[in-house]
């Protein structure tokens, strides 16, 4: 027999339900870019989480558009394939072998257990990968990275379509290069171009870390394109932080307008972000 508990959570919860209502309010019918870093996927269980938290969004009347990486999982791939691996300023260096397990990696096994999940919660997610329906075109970023892209070309006519139809797009950085063959877009990049092309309102690059630090390892909740640029001058930013805070900046530029990194590894770290005022992670604008 159900039971009905009597406490004062019930009442919690519907007051921060209520007081969401001017954050749903803003954001319903705005475009939403998500990145679901390898790191913050860590778990089956943080992938239901994150699942669930995107059906909600959908369901709130927003459009959210998910890009995922899988850093960590294009490792342990290469490792068992016995494939040596190195990052040069937090990107692969990709030969035909790498940008090859990437792309199995990313666009099938990566791909598809999104989908299959957000669509286990509630959702209708599409996976597509930079290639279909020429969502990103690439080239080489330079000589010594090999097939690790840069997006040149974007056509984001697809996700306009699915994501008015009430689909969740579900994309895989690997792009088309602009003559043929594959290019390993570092999926922040990916993301932030796809932010910029859908003149997206956020851009959520979710992480393993609670945002961006100071040399002190201090959370920075706010920053302006100009602090950005000087944590990467002076080195405060390094590894994968590089191509996360240059993409934050490009997106701003290009018209986002605000791009949060936050952690990926906490659960429901997207709803405290939209719906509260409290803010998670680190704010640029
Ligand atoms: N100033 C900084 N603030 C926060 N993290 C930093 C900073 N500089 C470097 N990092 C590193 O960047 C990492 C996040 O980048 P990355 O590992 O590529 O994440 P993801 O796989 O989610 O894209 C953090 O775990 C941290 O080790
Ligand atoms: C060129 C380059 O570095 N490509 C990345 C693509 C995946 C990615 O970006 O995944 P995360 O977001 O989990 O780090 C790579 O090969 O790891």
């Amino acid at each position: 027999m159900l039971t009905r508990r009597k406490n004062e959570n019930g009442w919690t919860s519907a007051q921060t339900l209520s007081e969401a209502l001017p954050f749903i309010q803003r954001y319903a019918d705005q475009t939403i870019v998500i990145k679901f870093g390898g790191n913050a996927m860590g778990s089956e269980e943080l992938t239901r989480q994150f699942a669930n938290d995107v059906v909600l969004l959908r369901q709130f009347g927003i459009r959210p558009v998910i890009v995922h990486g899988g850093g960590p999982q294009i490792g342990d791939m290469l490792g068992r394939l016995n494939i040596k691996s190195e990052f040069v300023d937090g990107l692969r260096v990709s030969d035909i072998e790498t940008v090859d397990v990437a792309e199995m990696v990313l666009s099938g096994a990566i791909n598809k257990a999104l989908v299959q999940a957000i669509n286990e919660a509630g959702g209708r997610a599409v996976g597509l990968s930079g290639k279909d329906a020429n969502l990103i075109k690439a080239r080489q970023l330079r000589e010594d990275l090999g097939f690790a892209g840069e997006p040149v070309e974007t056509d984001i006519s697809v996700l306009n379509t699915l994501s008015a139809d009430g689909f969740i797009p579900v994309v895989s950085p690997i792009s088309a290069g602009e003559t043929g063959g594959s290019y390993n877009v570092n999926a922040d990049t990916a993301a932030g171009v796809i932010a910029g092309a859908l003149g997206a309102s956020r851009l959520m690059l979710l992480t393993d870390i609670e945002g961006v630090k100071d040399k002190s390892g201090n959370l920075l909740t706010n920053l302006s394109v100009g602090d950005a640029r000087g944590l990467i001058k002076d080195g405060t930013a390094s590894g994968g932080m590089i191509p996360k805070i240059e993409t934050a900046i490009n997106a701003v530029e290009a018209g986002v307008r605000a791009v949060v990194i936050l952690d990926g590894r906490r659960a429901h770290g997207l709803l405290v972000e939209l719906f509260t005022d409290d803010g998670a992670g680190t704010l640029l604008r």
